[in-house]
């Protein structure tokens, strides 16, 4: 098995590790291979764009998401540990305002793919995190949305001991009851 699915407590939300293939110089991984990936999810919506963003230690970004072209992400972490998290902004979704987490590592290897509909954030769990996302639309600043990371109506346990450094975006962001959700 080249490509490992598990579902989330919210099964839209996926887990997918590949597999790594090691022997005595290190190792090779296919990080992503739609073929794989459609046949491993049924998600054959195409990817649009490679993101990559570096974190220091203390840092929350989040929580995102784009209206009218949301974006479906598949992120990974290349170097450090973070705690990945989704939020499920769609009204009609009976996991609407829930929330799933989980490490993401270059170590474990563990990615999350986050369809639309979704908030996404990240805490680092070190002292950097370099992450690697793929989105199914384009980046469209109007469309963009914020949602505060820790509104006690979403609850999420965030795995940090520390107030985190936020975007000024994002510490101003709106609760779950005043933001722009999905049908
Ligand atoms: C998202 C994005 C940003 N930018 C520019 C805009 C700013 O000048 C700079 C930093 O953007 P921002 O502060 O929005 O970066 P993050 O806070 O990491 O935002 C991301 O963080 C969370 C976790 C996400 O899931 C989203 O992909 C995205 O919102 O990059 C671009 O040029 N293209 C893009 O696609």
């Amino acid at each position: 098995m080249r490509l490992t699915v598990t579902p989330t407590a919210i099964p839209e939300v996926l887990i997918l590790v590949p597999h790594a293939f090691e022997d005595a110089r290190g190792s090779f991984v296919e990080t992503f291979n739609a073929r794989d990936f459609a046949a491993a999810t049924g998600i054959d919506t195409p990817f649009v764009q490679d993101n990559e963003s570096l974190s220091l230690g203390g840092v929350v970004r989040g929580l995102h998401y784009q209206i009218r072209h949301a974006q479906g992400k598949l992120v990974r972490v290349t170097e450090g540990s973070v705690f990945d998290v989704a939020v499920d902004l769609r009204r009609s979704a009976p996991t609407f305002g829930r929330w799933v987490g989980e490490v993401l590592s270059a170590e474990n290897r563990r990615q999350m793919w986050i369809p639309p509909g979704f908030a996404h954030g990240f805490a680092v769990l070190g002292e950097r995190a370099q992450c690697l996302y793929k989105t199914t639309d384009y980046w469209h600043p109007a469309c963009e949305r914020t949602l505060r990371w820790n509104d006690p109506a979403i609850g999420i346990d965030w795995p940090i001991a520390f107030a985190p450094h936020l975007a000024d975006k994002d510490a101003h962001a709106p609760l779950l009851g005043a933001a722009e959700t999905f049908a």
